[in-house]
């Protein structure tokens, strides 16, 4: 760990100019995000990643202990060989995108803790070269009509028996709240399915060897149980507790976040 205190970079999902309902409610979600980590022990830090210099995240990265990706924009569809003209195709934020799937990659090769949110875990799959299903076909039961809305659609969540993430939620099933119109299609390289919708929407991917992890639905979202986020990011500060004493290089840490 870099300090006592361990990092956490935080990067936001949209940038400074997005629309500003869009921002307000994403700027809300990241304040809960890192209220919530600075409860369980994380110093975080918040990044707008494709706004500021490739120093300036090359260096904020480089004192994370950890990462989290959060919710936001629809991941530009060049990135996964689709293109743009989907149903509500939306603002594609193209460096930031870049500079994310790098983070990604190189915290996969390094071990270094992420756990992605909504567009977090879009970014991930598209990340480890898995694509996306632009538009899905259920999409009222994951976002309401309308995305100017902004409000959340409350549907539960199998957690797949010998998934890391329900080994730290502890439960079968979960209620969530969501707000999304695309999900995981083609899964990227040793990613593997950890949750599921009663439609059979992909809800969470996670690394079969990396602490890699990312739900589609927003356990940050002020009507979701607080717990369920407190015990995610205290799985992420355990993770990398139990990784730094044990000292095993990347390749052959446990499967865990
Ligand atoms: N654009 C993607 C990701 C959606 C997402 O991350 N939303 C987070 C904010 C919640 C809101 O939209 O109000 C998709 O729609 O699939």
């Amino acid at each position: 760990m870099s300090a006592q205190v361990p990092f956490l970079l935080v990067v936001d999902g949209t940038n400074e100019r997005a629309d500003q309902t869009f921002t307000n409610v994403l700027d809300t979600l990241t304040q809960q995000v890192v209220a919530v980590a600075r409860t369980v022990g994380w110093l975080p830090n918040r990044l707008y990643i494709g706004d500021v210099s490739e120093e300036a995240v090359r260096e904020a990265y480089s004192r994370a202990d950890a990462v989290v990706i959060m919710g936001g924009e629809d991941v530009t569809p060049e990135l996964y060989g689709r293109g743009v003209d989907y149903p509500e195709s939306g603002n594609h934020l193209r460096v930031a995108d870049e500079r994310t799937t790098e983070l990604v990659r190189e915290s996969v090769a390094n071990g270094k803790p992420v756990f992605g949110i909504c567009r977090g875990l879009q970014l991930m799959n598209v990340a480890l070269g898995g694509t996306l299903i632009q538009h899905l076909e259920t999409a009222d039961a994951h976002r309401k009509t309308g995305r100017e809305e902004h409000e959340f659609v409350k549907h539960p969540v199998s957690l797949i028996e010998g998934s890391k993430l329900r080994e730290i939620l502890e439960q079968p099933e979960i209620d969530t709240e969501s707000s999304h119109h695309q999900a995981v299609d083609a899964l990227g390289q040793n990613l593997r399915i950890a949750a599921v919708a009663p439609d059979g929407t992909v809800e969470a991917i996670e690394h079969e060897t990396a602490p890699v992890l990312a739900v589609q639905w927003h356990p940050e979202s002020l009507g979701s149980d607080p717990g369920q986020l407190e015990t995610l990011l205290r799985g992420l500060l355990e993770y990398l507790r139990a990784y730094n004493q044990s000292a095993i290089p990347a390749a052959e840490a446990p499967t865990a976040l």
